[in-house]
């Protein structure tokens, strides 16, 4: 090796890249790593979980919108180390773009509520299910892409707009089965960092940084993030303080630590009071350790997560009064959560609160002959004009495969076009669950089905 020109060592590199195709002759058929298919039954699942979501945006009278996956990278460069931007998706586009494959979909949000900005009437109350990135090093084997649930209310600078959201969050869990005995909240604010820092004269410049390290100091141990804390000048003191105010988990203790004029701590207060008028104060914990990891929250933040603490966070999300600003425009107020689609699958499946979803087909038609077949597209189509879901064999079958197929898609009724029937001008009508079968004339069986769908 060591004898042979760097040209040559170039060209052994490119030949083993020969493409995968010509080596095995065959594509790759995985998807892309750290991705996922959605074969049919795992798309029945994940629309399950999406349309129990939009019910309860529904609900409460949110709209739905959506933005591209892929935005300018600019969106997302911020300077607070959060795990987040330090993994974005990003890449050179071939008119030598930087952009990115969103990692959350707020920065989006932000975007699109700034540009269209008094154009709006407020309060604004969005929802939607984007696809999230994120580009980690496969070492850890975990997922790149999620789907996450995001609710935001904008325009609203009273905690009314945190009680609506942990309000969806809330109906989201009853409806779907879970109790307050299986998933808490726990809820904090970061005003109550800003006050501690602001009467150590700490600069705001430093509060976004401080919490996500905050954050992290949650996960680390303190001498891990040591380096961190000391290269954005926090003094020892000031960091004992802050772990210090972060354990408080009732309001006496809270008060004690932050004092009782504190206004963060007076927020919390009237959550957890709006919180008994939605009757979902039993899902609350008051946990000051909640910080959260994204760099723009300014107030109270809250997260998800199962009461035996095998998961991770359900879900998350908090105020963030200032994002507009880190773009260039005027304030805001707006508040949002996150809700992924991979840690709530997991707690539902432990749970078998999963329910096993068949097709739901109303009826199967096939013809026994081929000559028969536009007998049974004539039978279909007029199943289907009555509102039925008729799944129409678009081959001839034998009556054993086909009554067995109906079986396997869970259909209520099997229609037979066969020589004899048709030769009467009529089709055989199978009910599957009961075994019974009827002779019915071509011509009404619109109305046959419909005066028996109707029962
Ligand atoms: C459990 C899981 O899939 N988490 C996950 C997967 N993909 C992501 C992609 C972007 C941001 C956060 C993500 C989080």
């Amino acid at each position: 090796e060591g004898s042979r020109g760097s040209a040559a060592v170039a060209q052994d590199l490119k030949n083993s890249r020969e493409t995968q195709k010509e080596r095995q002759g065959k594509l790759d058929l995985n998807p892309p790593r750290g991705t996922r298919d959605f074969y049919p039954e795992d798309m029945r699942t994940r629309s399950w979980l999406f349309e129990l979501w939009r019910q309860v945006a529904r609900d409460h009278a949110f709209e739905e919108y959506d933005a591209p996956v892929l935005e300018s990278e600019d969106l997302f460069v911020r300077k607070a180390g959060e795990e987040v931007t330090e993994q974005l998706y990003n890449f050179e586009d071939k008119g030598g773009r930087r952009v990115a494959l969103r990692p959350e979909m707020t920065p989006s949000l932000a975007r699109m509520v700034m540009a269209k900005r008094n154009g709006l009437v407020m309060p604004v109350k969005w929802f939607s299910f984007p696809q999230c990135w994120r580009y980690e090093r496969m070492t850890r084997g975990r997922r790149r892409e999620h789907y996450q649930w995001n609710m935001d209310v904008w325009g609203v600078s009273g905690v009314e707009a945190e009680a609506e959201l942990l309000s969806a969050i809330t109906t989201f869990f009853k409806r779907v089965g879970l109790t307050a005995e299986d998933v808490g909240i726990k809820v904090s604010s970061r005003g109550v960092l800003a006050e501690v820092l602001a009467a150590l004269d700490v600069p705001d410049a430093k509060f976004s940084a401080t919490c996500v390290l905050v954050d992290k100091l949650e996960k680390l141990p303190l001498e891990a993030i040591q380096g961190d804390l000391t290269a954005l000048g926090l003094e020892e003191s000031v960091v004992r303080r802050l772990l210090d105010v972060v354990q408080s988990r009732d309001f006496p203790s809270l008060e004690t630590a932050i004092g009782a004029k504190s206004t963060a701590l007076a927020q919390l207060r009237q959550l957890f009071e709006y919180a008994r008028a939605y009757n979902f104060e039993e899902w609350l914990v008051l946990d000051a350790s909640v910080v959260r990891g994204l760099a723009y929250y300014t107030g109270i933040v809250f997260e998800a997560f199962d009461r035996k603490g095998e998961l991770r966070a359900i879900c998350g999300g908090g105020r963030y009064d200032k994002l507009l600003e880190t773009f260039g425009g005027e304030a805001l107020p707006a508040v949002g959560f996150g809700f992924g689609d991979a840690v709530i699958m997991e707690l539902l499946e432990s749970k078998g609160l999963v329910p096993s979803l068949s097709l739901g087909l109303d009826a199967l038609v096939f013809a026994m002959e081929a000559g028969l077949q536009g007998i049974a597209i004539r039978a279909a189509t007029s199943l289907r004009a009555a509102g039925l879901t008729v799944d129409l064999q678009l081959e001839a079958r034998k009556t054993k495969w086909a009554l067995k197929h109906a079986d396997r898609l869970g259909a209520t009724y099997v229609v037979i076009v066969g020589p004899e029937e048709v030769a009467g001008c009529n089709v055989r009508v199978k009910e599957m669950a009961t075994g019974q079968q009827h002779v019915v004339a071509i011509a009404n069986l619109e109305s046959w089905i419909s005066a028996t769908f109707t029962t």
